[in-house]
């Protein structure tokens, strides 16, 4: 079954993803909006399609099958909620929404519906140094997990960047991966900061998490690392450790140095994921069966975000007061 998909949102992502899905993936995109028609226009014409300023009516085109919502974070509740009231299944951008009561009404109109019709974008599940860790934490050989060390570093930032929008943009991906690869839930966020590379934002900072079974995760975000992009990530366990994300590219020996280079962005870093990101969500699109991060695991990350961003007025550790996981998300 052939799959027409709208897409809203034509910046870095909109694009990304645009163009994987009609050159990479063969698949047909009906139509890209964005309320900057030059961008829209752009790619349109790059992946042969329409561009309109309306994304509303590029959910409510009859024709349209599916859509990816890439637009800017504050913009998802509103598509997301159209694309639910007409049953069409979505891939929406991180974070579901910035705030936990807007992820909630939109788990709300989910559950409401009866069927689980969004995806969100938490690609990292689908990157194989993840995947590799979860295998190795699943084999079971090395004990429990006790710790996990968490480094994720962007090279620059516009200076709308702000301490909070740092978490639920960018930390969100490290909450949703340790309740991934884990399968527990957050109890507990601090948010801790010292110096900074700026005087109102606090960049870099640690965020500290605690899970329902007592491990703890430490986070390293710096939205303004300078030299490149990276995300690492080390786990600790009862009997051995397991770690992802060192660079790995050609090494080259000159003038007495070593060098290895380190990804410019996360596209670069992460482009195979974002595509296996799209072909399992066609997967399930056409088959009717959505099984990919959920619109609870959008809530559920949203929640420790609050929690985070709390914590960085308080200064202190601050509960996560995480409802119980409805039945439609089991
Ligand atoms: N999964 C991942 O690794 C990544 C996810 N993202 C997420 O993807 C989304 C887009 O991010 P970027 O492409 O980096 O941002 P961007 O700033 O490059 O593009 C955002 C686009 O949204 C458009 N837009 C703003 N308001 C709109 C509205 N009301 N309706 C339609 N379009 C609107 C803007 O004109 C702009 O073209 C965000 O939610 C972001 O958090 C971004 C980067 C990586
Ligand atoms: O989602 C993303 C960006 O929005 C965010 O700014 C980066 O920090 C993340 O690594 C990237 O995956």
């Amino acid at each position: 079954m052939s799959i027409r998909i709208g897409l809203i949102g034509a910046g870095a992502m909109g694009v990304h993803h645009g163009e994987t899905l009609a050159f990479e993936l063969g698949c047909e995109v009906a139509a890209v909006a964005d309320i900057d028609l030059t961008r829209a226009a752009a790619l349109a014409d790059r992946i042969g399609t329409e561009a309109t300023d309306d994304p509303i009516s590029v959910i409510t085109d009859a024709d349209v099958d599916a859509v990816v919502i890439a637009s800017a974070d504050s913009t998802h509740e509103p598509y997301a909620l159209a694309c639910l009231e007409l049953g069409k299944p979505v891939l929406c951008e991180k974070p579901l929404a910035p705030q936990a009561s807007a992820a909630g009404r939109i788990l709300a109109a989910e559950q409401e519906m009866g069927r689980r019709l969004i995806q969100v974008g938490f690609m990292r599940r689908y990157d194989a140094d993840y995947r590799r860790m979860k295998a190795a934490l699943e084999a079971g050989n090395l004990g429990s997990p006790l710790l996990m060390h968490c480094v994720h570093r962007n090279p620059s930032a516009g200076a709308d960047f702000h301490s909070a929008w740092m978490i639920t943009s960018s930390v969100s991906h490290e909450i949703d991966i340790l309740r991934w690869l884990t399968g527990t839930e957050i109890v507990e966020a601090t948010a801790v900061h010292g110096r900074s590379v700026l005087e109102d934002i606090h960049d870099p900072q640690l965020i500290l998490l605690r899970t329902s079974d007592g491990l703890v995760a430490d986070v390293e975000f710096f939205a303004r690392a300078h030299y490149g992009y990276e995300v690492r990530a080390e786990l600790v366990l009862e009997r051995g450790t397991v770690s992802m994300g060192m660079p790995s590219g050609l090494q080259v020996r000159t003038d007495n140095q070593l060098v290895t280079p380190v990804t410019p962005g996360f596209v670069e870093r992460f482009a195979p994921a974002y595509r296996a990101q799209l072909r399992d969500w066609l997967v399930a699109v056409r088959s009717g069966r959505q099984d990919g991060p959920s619109a609870w695991d959008g809530y559920a990350t949203a929640v420790v975000a609050d929690a985070c961003i709390a914590s960085q007025s308080s200064g202190g550790p601050v509960p996560v007061d995480l409802p119980t996981r409805p039945a439609l998300y089991h």
